[in-house]
């Protein structure tokens, strides 16, 4: 429960919101418990007055009973003005709160380094910013409500019960926490089911999801039958946990109906018992059988706020496990970073924290500002381990990184990477016009169509672009148009080419556009970017061939570096890859 203590600040954010609240649970019950009062003198009004007496007109009852109803309706439209105001302020806070909750989870989300993004799934992240955050809702609105509402209305009833009899009271009430524990168990129950079904419907959606994701897959090797088996098998699963649920909570309801019954016989007997020595009259009886009914269904929620409280317990710990987490890379200053002479790596290594695999070890080179620096080896190697290094996603397990004599884990992360173009080499479009994810990395908001056609040019996609219908508008995504991986590949080019970067750094983007393409985009870089500094990571010799340097890498170590010639007369590595490629290529042109 002490996870819920995280919550306190934003209850006190918001206290103006719970103060009224409480207030109007207060008034609305004042009014509640009046009602059954107007019950009872009604009651006891027709009973004094003889009916049997022909003098009683029938006029003089329709009176009695025409001004209770209205006293009744006027009591009860008042106490649902205040049950409205009531969520009004309480329901509105928690609302208020899951927003800011969601807002907080999303920023820590942002802060987070990489390597937690390697840590956690994806499914897991969205979980804890909605489930959880949703459960934790559930706890400061209904949650808080109804155990408020609980607390002044029992307070009210028992005051006004224990005025007109302490014994029956004491009778009456002692049903009730009997009910709140058999119920609390039933609720138990229900949830644990309720767990299972929606852990059996997660599973079940996120086979579908991937067999829908997968379907080509699943299509040209023929696994359809065996896709619809597992299908059928997971279905099962689904359907047994959702009988189990259904059945308990049918048992459910006529459990607290027959407790409810239960209470109003003892109360009528004990009533008549007590009205027979002349300690309670009619209209009393009538009175605390409707205050059993009142307090009934609150007891009976008991159970239900208990384990509702329980669950938002359980997912408070989850989403503060996340928000206490620091990232592992904190921005340690804010002054600007300037690049002007020179990165060099010395004795770098780096483990992968997740899956403690060496994907570098002891790596020396020094890249001066305005060369380009080609990088190949086999797969697995450590290219994409460099680029992310230089990038600061991640920092070196051993050995140091220095720009211009300062360490990169000195500078304002920021503001280096704002120097920095960089391709991944899983290229990422977000649903949105290609124009927008073209000027993604831009911060100006009025950016002329000159510059983006430019890039684009660069990239050689700008003529692709205009055959589309709406040409740059161009919605991308699930429900846009999807483009080849090649297409793909070069608004990723166009993305960091528009951002005149001063470093690029590009890994193996190049691989899926052709020799002409990749050609054009290398002149780009040349020409357009003159200043720039270059890191080219590739497995074609055609990328990097006119690199200043060239550093073949082999198990994480740098094997050669040097000049294309100067590697090829080495002949080691770098000359077999360069043979075979060259090799393949002539058997392609036969
Ligand atoms: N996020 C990660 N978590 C754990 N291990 C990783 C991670 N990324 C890479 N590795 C491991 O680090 C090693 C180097 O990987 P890296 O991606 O740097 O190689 P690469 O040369 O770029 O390969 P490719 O040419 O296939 O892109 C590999 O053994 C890989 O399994």
């Amino acid at each position: 429960m002490s996870s819920l203590y995280y919550l306190n600040k934003f209850l006190f954010k918001y206290k103006r919101y719970l103060l009224l609240g409480i207030l109007f649970i207060f008034i609305s019950n004042v009014f509640g418990v009046m009602m059954p009062g107007v019950v009872k003198d009604t009651i006891n009004d027709l009973v004094s007055s003889d009916l049997t007496n022909g003098d009683v007109s029938l006029g003089a009852i329709l009176k009695i009973a025409l001004m209770s109803a209205g006293l009744y309706v006027f009591y009860s439209v008042l106490k649902g003005i205040f049950l409205f105001y009531t969520r009004q302020t309480i329901i509105k806070m928690s609302r208020y709160i899951e927003y800011d909750l969601k807002n907080e989870v999303y920023d820590q989300y942002q802060k987070l380094s990489f390597n937690f993004y390697k840590k956690n799934a994806t499914g897991d992240l969205m979980n804890r910013i909605s489930e959880d955050v949703s459960k934790v809702r559930m706890y400061l609105g209904p949650g808080i409500m109804y155990t408020i509402n609980l607390v002044i209305m029992s307070g009210l009833i028992i005051f006004v019960m224990l005025r007109v009899s302490p014994i029956l009271t004491l009778y009456v009430l002692a049903p009730l926490p009997v009910m709140s524990v058999l119920i609390y168990f039933v609720s138990f129950k229900l949830n644990k089911k309720s767990n299972l079904v929606q852990s059996e419907q997660s599973k079940l959606s996120t086979f579908v999801q991937e067999n829908f994701s997968g379907i080509r897959v699943i299509k040209s090797y023929i696994r359809e039958k065996e896709s619809i088996k597992n299908f059928n098998t997971q279905a099962v699963n689904y359907k047994e946990a959702s009988l189990s649920l259904a059945k308990t909570s049918a048992l459910f309801m006529p459990t607290i109906v027959f407790l409810i019954g239960l209470s109003n016989i003892i109360t009528i007997y004990l009533g008549i018992l007590q009205a027979r020595e002349g300690l309670i009259n009619a209209g009393e009886i009538a009175q605390f059988v409707i205050f059993i009914n009142m307090l009934t269904w609150p007891f009976a929620s008991v159970g239900w706020v208990t384990s509702l409280i329980q669950r938002a317990a359980a997912s408070q710990a989850r989403i503060n496990e996340f928000l206490k987490e620091t990232p592992e890379i904190i921005n340690p200053s804010t002054e600007k970073v300037t690049f002007a002479k020179e990165i060099v790596f010395k004795n770098v290594g780096l483990v992968y924290e997740n899956s403690g695999v060496r994907a570098l070890t002891d790596v020396n080179f020094q890249i001066k500002k305005g060369e380009t620096i080609g990088v190949i080896g086999k797969t697995g190697s450590g290219k994409s381990s460099l680029a992310y290094l230089l990038l600061r996603l991640l920092d070196p397990t051993e050995g140091s990184i220095k720009i211009d004599g300062k360490n990169l884990n000195e500078l304002n992360i920021d503001s280096w990477r704002d120097l920095i173009g960089y391709v991944p080499q899983e290229h990422f479009l977000f649903s949105d016009s290609i124009r927008n994810n073209i000027t993604f990395g831009l911060k100006a908001s009025d950016i002329p169509d000159e510059m983006v056609f430019n890039a684009a040019k660069s990239a050689g996609i700008h003529e692709s672009i205009l055959e589309f219908p709406a040409q740059y508008e161009t919605k991308l995504g699930e429900r846009g148009i999807n483009l080849s991986g090649g297409q793909k590949q070069r608004i990723s080019i166009a993305r960091a080419l528009i951002k005149q970067p001063e470093f690029v750094i590009f890994d193996d983007c190049l691989s899926a556009v052709d020799n002409e393409t990749e050609e054009l985009i290398l002149n780009a870089i040349q020409n357009q970017l003159k200043n720039s500094t270059s890191f080219i990571i590739s497995h074609r010799i055609s990328s990097i061939k006119y690199a200043d340097r060239i550093l073949v890498l082999d198990e994480g170590k740098i094997v050669e570096s040097g000049k294309h010639d100067d590697l090829l007369t080495l002949n080691g590595a770098y000359a077999s890859i360069y043979a075979k490629q060259k090799l393949s290529e002539e058997i392609n042109t036969l």
